[in-house]
């Protein structure tokens, strides 16, 4: 809210993106919504990772009806992933987020190694994550499932709900979705996040048909991210349901963290112990007596191979670009020296 004071100068107006699709912008400024496209100069002189995501603050000039988005302001933190299919493309997802709820159904959807990854990826962002496991009006020991994720030893809130139940819907919302905080939810496609959103705000968002599409089976699915407004004033942004979350490897957050894990390395004999085959390794001895969980310690083991691989194919992407420039400028000189 702090950056509506920023500028007001100039006719240009501070504004928040509420969703994109395509080239259109919705944003929400003082006076209202309004939709809005990109100045041509913000997207020459950007990288596309730098144009407006939704939970972006904005610079917004208006024109007509609409309006032409100047800038980007900075962000407080940026939801990334790798790019789905991609070797090492980072993507941003969203941007200025307090929470993100990592969304699981119980039953079939249920998937530890998938949650670690999420936990990982959004811990490294510099995002407080929260797990809410729905659907547990399917399964008959829901408890069990919540101690499991506890045992993760992240220590993040572990919710328990049934989107079907409105009453379990506003005991988790009471405690955990604030005024003017933004949120996210986050997971695969079926666990129930729109059901989520439609009891909070109590209507369903998707008969106003703004975002959502019915596919060939009549079945609605979100289909882009938006920022939605609840009753309480805080806002949250419902992401359409994601098949894979990469891990990246964010600057300033090297490695693979989990807090039972960083808590030990002290303890390590060499200093830049990678906790996998070194004598006096802490981790390790930890696995063994069993104060460390095996399923966490694999878990570690693959998520530091999967940011490896990032990180390495960002190097060759590195390495070839370079040579690309080399090449480009030899070619410029021989073009020059030759007058064609
Ligand atoms: N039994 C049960 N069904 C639920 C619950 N929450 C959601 N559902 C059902 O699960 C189905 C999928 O829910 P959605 O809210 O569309 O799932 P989504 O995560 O938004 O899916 P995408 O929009 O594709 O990302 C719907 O038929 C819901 O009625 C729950 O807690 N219990
Ligand atoms: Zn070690």
């Amino acid at each position: 809210m702090r950056h509506f004071e920023i500028n007001t100068s100039r006719d240009l107006e501070a504004a928040r993106v509420l969703s994109i699709q395509g080239f259109k912008h919705l944003l929400i400024t003082e006076t209202g919504n309004v939709e809005a496209q990109l100045a041509g100069a913000l997207m020459n002189s950007r990288e596309p990772e730098a144009y407006p995501k939704v939970g972006d603050w904005v610079l917004m000039k208006p024109y007509d009806e609409e309006g032409i988005i100047i800038d980007t302001l900075p962000r407080i933190n940026e939801l990334s992933r790798k790019a789905p299919g991609t070797q090492s493309r980072r993507q941003v997802l969203a941007a200025n987020i307090d929470a993100a709820f990592i969304v699981q159904a119980l039953g079939r959807d249920y998937n530890l190694m998938r949650l670690q990854r999420y936990l990982q990826q959004i811990v490294q962002c510099n995002i407080q994550p929260v797990v809410i496991l729905n659907k547990a009006d399917l399964v008959p020991d829901p408890e069990t499932y919540r101690q499991e994720v506890q045992e993760l030893g992240y220590n993040c809130p572990v919710v328990l709900t049934s989107a079907l139940n409105q009453a379990q819907q506003e005991a988790w919302a009471n405690q955990y979705l604030l005024p003017r905080h933004t949120y996210i939810l986050l997971g695969s496609s079926g666990v129930g996040k729109s059901t989520l959103v439609n009891s909070l705000l109590g209507y369903k968002l998707q008969e106003e048909g703004a975002t959502s599409t019915a596919n060939y089976k009549g079945k609605h699915t979100t289909t882009a991210r938006h920022l939605v407004l609840l009753p309480n004033g805080s806002m949250i942004i419902d992401a359409p349901g994601m098949r894979e979350f990469g891990v990246t490897a964010e600057s300033g957050s090297e490695g693979v963290h989990h807090p039972q894990i960083d808590e030990l390395a002290p303890q390590c004999r060499f200093g830049n112990c990678t906790h996998q085959h070194e004598p006096g390794c802490a981790i390790i001895a930890a696995v063994h007596n069993g104060t460390l969980p095996k399923v966490v310690y694999h878990s570690y083991l693959k998520l530091l191979r999967e940011q490896y691989h990032f990180q390495a194919s960002e190097a060759d992407k590195r390495r070839d670009e370079k040579q690309f420039t080399k090449m480009a400028k030899q070619v410029f000189k021989h073009r020059k020296d030759s007058k064609y």
